[in-house]
């Protein structure tokens, strides 16, 4: 079983009352879904609509919706997972905000999610528990159902312990993972991060030497149970990605959409959820820089941002939007011609197929977050690339980084560094970009989400409780 906060779906009603269901956003449910549906099993979670208890109909998953009513979405999700959590986690890149109604809150609503987890699950079953907004599910469910095994995912990055300690409620956070018999990161300094803290605040013995990629996992002790921790990349699914962007479909409509953008020679790319982690500020700004100091030409040059919106009434995503919006409509002001801006932007979530044919057309993909956990957009570039083209701007602080050594990788707070390496994207010999590309595709390709849930999965049967 699945436990996360979003279900894979969305419920919309439309004006006429009419239901439907759309993908939900960002890279778990993209990461998870495929998985699910090659393996039979459950989905607990929210609809991402207020007080929704439907469960909607998808081919070979059952699904169990969490109800939320509109105070619990304002203090659980928007306040203490994303106004707390959210900030805290990446590097205070926006001020956490530290509020004891939204811990209760956080505190009923975790509750909520365990129990609906026991009153389904079947004798000795695996659960999987995924994600900040539930770190106190894997203590709850245990006390509840003690028969289960649980993991934990947490798909954000884990904070060093200066940080950490800044929340008022550390301690019970710390102790609500170690409910968990297994306890996975992207990373391994988030596991050692995890592990200093569980000695620090819980008390526990817990084990010092480093921690590996899939290996060389950690321990605690806890009441005489043992949780193991360990660092699991996430990734995509790269054989349906890399099988679907060869299609002639996809193929002709990445053609056509250089056309649409008045064929210019060079074509860069954002992709993102249209969050201020991502440093969507930080590529515009490097654009913008990299015209005014005519090192690009805004003729042959075009920068195209696609970014879904997300958290819309989260405080600080209505601030960078606007920084965002301003910025593009500076670039445009001063460089564009009528008829031809020089960035297009679009706030709306993107087919999947239209996306992969965005991802086929890029001559350079920017990506550029301030802090990210993984980063999947990165991988599915390069799962879209079988023709080997392309070149990948990634930013040193995304989980992607460590695995994707040969994209052009840039500290995203030096702005020198990020436009040379756009520039240097840019401007690759074709050869070296073969060569850097085909690198980066053996370790997507032989690297995909099935693996990573693998690796998961069996190191949770192997643990000893
Ligand atoms: N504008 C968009 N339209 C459609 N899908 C998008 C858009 N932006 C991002 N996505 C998808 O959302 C997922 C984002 O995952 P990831 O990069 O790991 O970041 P996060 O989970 O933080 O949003 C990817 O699968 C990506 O293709
Ligand atoms: O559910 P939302 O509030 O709309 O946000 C979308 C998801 O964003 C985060 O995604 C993270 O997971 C990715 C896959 O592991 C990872 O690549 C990325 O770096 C993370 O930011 C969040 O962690 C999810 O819970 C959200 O559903």
């Amino acid at each position: 079983m699945v436990v996360a906060n979003r279900l894979p779906v969305d419920k919309e009603v439309l004006p006429d009352d009419e239901v439907r269901w759309k993908r939900s956003p960002g890279g778990l449910v993209t990461a998870l879904e495929p998985v699910l549906r090659s393996h039979t099993g459950a989905w607990v979670g929210w609809s991402g609509v207020p007080d929704s208890q439907d469960d909607p109909d998808i081919d070979g998953l059952e699904i169990r919706a969490v109800p939320l009513s509109s105070t619990e979405i304002a203090e659980y999700y928007e306040g203490f997972s994303n106004g707390t959590l959210w900030p805290l986690y990446h590097d205070v890149i926006a001020k956490p905000q530290y509020h004891r109604e939204w811990w209760n809150t956080y505190v009923a609503v975790n509750e909520r999610f365990a129990k609906a987890t026991a009153d389904v699950a079947g004798h000795g079953a695996l659960v999987w528990v995924q994600d900040y907004q539930l770190q106190l599910v894997p203590k709850m469910l245990r006390e509840l159902r003690p028969d289960l095994k649980i993991g934990f995912f947490l798909h954000i990055p884990f904070p060093p312990v200066e940080l950490f300690m800044q929340l008022p409620w550390r301690a019970e956070i710390v102790n609500g993972l170690l409910g968990a018999d297994l306890i996975g990161f992207h990373l391994p300094e988030g596991a050692e991060n995890f592990l200093y803290l569980a000695n620090r605040l819980g008390g526990h013995h817990a084990s010092r030497r480093s921690v590996g990629v899939r290996s060389r996992f950690g321990s605690v002790e806890v009441d005489g149970r043992t949780v193991t921790v360990g660092a699991f990349p996430i990734s995509i699914a790269a054989g349906e990605i890399d099988a679907a962007s060869k299609t002639r479909e996809i193929r002709r409509r990445a053609r056509e959409i250089r056309k649409e953008l008045g064929s210019p020679s060079t074509i860069l790319l954002g992709v993102d959820r249209l969050d201020y982690t991502k440093g969507i500020d930080v590529r515009l700004k490097a654009f913008l820089e990299l015209l005014e100091e005519q090192r690009l030409d805004p003729h042959e040059t075009v920068l195209v941002q696609l970014a879904t919106p997300s958290r819309e009434r989260v405080e600080s995503y209505v601030a960078m939007r606007s920084e965002i919006e301003q910025l593009v409509g500076h670039i445009n002001g001063t460089f564009a011609e009528v008829g031809q801006p020089v960035v297009q932007y679009l706030n709306r979530p993107i087919p999947r197929d239209e996306l992969l044919a965005f991802f086929v057309a890029a001559d350079v993909m920017l990506v550029t977050p301030l802090r990210d956990g993984m980063n999947l957009v990165a991988k599915e570039y390069v799962g879209c690339r079988s023709d080997l083209g392309g070149a990948l701007v990634l930013s040193e602080f995304t989980g992607a980084a460590a695995e994707l050594k040969q994209a052009y990788q840039a500290n995203p707070y030096d702005m020198e560094g990020v436009k040379d390496a756009i520039e240097a994207a840019v401007k690759q010999p074709a050869e070296d970009g073969r060569v850097r590309m085909r690198a980066m595709r053996r370790q997507v390709l032989t690297h995909d989400v099935e693996r990573w849930a693998k690796s998961f999965l069996d190191a949770l049967k192997d643990t000893a409780n």
